[in-house]
């Protein structure tokens, strides 16, 4: 039995829950003071609510960060230098350059998640003959955007059709948008990099679909991805697909 270090305690930490494959158990789960009852009465002496990674004296299969940028920063460095394995849903974080050399050299083995995306392979292979240009698109309804930094830029109650509320490169994009926006740096981590993969942001209140697009083009030819999500029901910012590439990640545990 493989046994996993959950990292944060909400809506997609609860789509990861519900799908964990057979032969995978949660053992820990790091989350806020709050979350600490509610695990302790579902799981019993299965797994133990933890404030900190490092309060967890075994080592586990894996530590899934289903939480946040800010838990990717406050924990992965000491998850790492533990020798563990560390997937990261919160990609974004490494719009912090500093924070992606920390990480990147630490002992552990680090994973990016594919997210709410897909076709980071086929980017990732035609950056090998060289990339002119990758543009990304995110559109969500306004309900997606609400509590985000769109709220400065946008009247999400006003518009009445599709609108660009944001261009510019991936790293603003990760940065200002730390919950909506983390797509935007597994693409440009695949590609081009933080500062070249340019971004548009679009709330659209006719959609109730988190939709990614993709357009790169270089020496391989062109490549136009579009993914059409449908946002996890707890939390309308976070497609489904997401959470699915976290419980992906499980599974490929018990397939070594
Ligand atoms: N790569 C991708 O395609 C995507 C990445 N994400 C990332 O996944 C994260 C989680 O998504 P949801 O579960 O839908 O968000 P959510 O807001 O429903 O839940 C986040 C949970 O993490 C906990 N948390 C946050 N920071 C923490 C910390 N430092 N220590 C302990 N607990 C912490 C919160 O208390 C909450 O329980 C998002 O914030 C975003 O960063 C979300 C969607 C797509
Ligand atoms: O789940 C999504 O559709 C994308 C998302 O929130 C992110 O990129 O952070």
């Amino acid at each position: 039995m493989k046994k996993i270090m959950l990292i944060g305690y909400g809506a997609m930490a609860q789509a990861v829950i519900e799908r964990l494959p057979e032969g995978v158990t949660i053992g820990w789960i790091v989350a806020r003071t709050h979350h600490h009852a509610a695990i302790r009465t579902r799981f019993g002496d299965r797994a133990r609510p933890l404030l900190l990674p490092q309060d967890c004296a075994e080592t586990p299969d894996l530590v899934l960060e289903c939480a946040s940028q800010q838990a990717v920063a406050q924990y992965g460095e000491a998850v790492l230098h533990r020798g563990w394995h560390l997937a990261i849903i919160s990609t974004g974080a490494l719009a912090d350059s500093a924070l992606e050399q920390r990480l990147r050299h630490a002992d552990g083995r680090l994973t990016l998640l594919s997210g709410a995306v897909a076709g980071i392979d086929g980017l990732a292979a035609a950056k090998e003959g060289g990339l002119e240009q990758v543009v990304y698109r995110s559109r969500k309804s306004p309900a997606s955007w609400r509590g985000s930094y769109a709220e400065t830029l946008i009247d999400l109650n006003a518009i009445r059709e599709a609108q660009i509320f944001f261009e510019g490169s991936a790293r603003e994009a990760a940065r200002l948008f730390p919950a909506n926006a983390n797509v935007a740096a597994t693409i440009a981590l695949g590609g081009v990099g933080m500062d070249a993969t340019r971004v548009q942001l679009m709330a659209d209140p006719a959609t109730q679909r988190n939709t990614h697009t993709l357009h790169a083009s270089g020496l391989f030819g062109e490549l136009r991805l579009e993914l059409s999500g449908l946002p996890l029901a707890d939390n309308p910012k976070t497609s489904t697909l997401a959470a699915l590439s976290a419980v992906r990640a499980c599974r490929e545990l018990t397939q070594r």
